[in-house]
């Protein structure tokens, strides 16, 4: 199984990258003895618009990966239920790509043929923001396919 991550723009230094990197080192520790490979990202930068985004997303998607995006019209997921398929994609060995859009949000097509859509809340939150509640989640996945202490419920 490979993680991957595609977003659309380059996240220079400063708070967002300080915590996305953060959360994907945390990720990558708590994944070894699960099984889980560190998160590969992919960062897309076109100047020709959403559709230029698109072709960009779509050569960065690796053949049979389950295409993920992040879109606010998207389901809202517990996170118990996030983790339990990242473990169903693990033991399935299925490659997964995470797709977050940008300032314009994704193509159409994209969205209509992705194999599954996650929801942060009917809000639209900037994509730098998004990328590190994704970091984060994918952590808190971690642990609680581990049974690690971080997510109480
Ligand atoms: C600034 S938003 C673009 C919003 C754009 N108006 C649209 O219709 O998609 C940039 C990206 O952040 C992600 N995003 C923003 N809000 C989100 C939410 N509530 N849930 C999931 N992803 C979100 C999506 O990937 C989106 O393409």
């Amino acid at each position: 199984m490979r993680i991957h991550l595609i977003a659309v723009g380059r996240l220079r230094r400063g708070p967002e990258k300080a915590l996305v990197d953060d959360y994907l080192d945390r990720f990558a520790k708590a994944g070894r003895g699960l099984g889980l490979p560190p998160v590969t990202l992919q960062e897309v930068e076109t100047r020709g618009g959403m559709a230029a985004e698109a072709g960009a997303i779509a050569k960065a998607l690796p053949a049979g990966a389950a295409c993920v995006i992040l879109d606010e019209r998207g389901r809202q997921l517990s996170s118990p239920d996030f983790a339990e398929r990242i473990g169903a994609w693990r033991d399935g060995a299925r490659d997964v790509a995470f797709v977050i859009g940008g300032a314009d949000g994704l193509d159409p097509a994209l969205r209509d043929g992705a194999d599954l859509a996650i929801s942060f809340g009917a809000m639209v939150w900037p994509h730098m923001l998004v990328r590190v509640m994704l970091a984060e989640q994918l952590y808190r996945a971690a642990s609680i396919l581990a049974g690690g202490p971080y997510h109480r419920v």
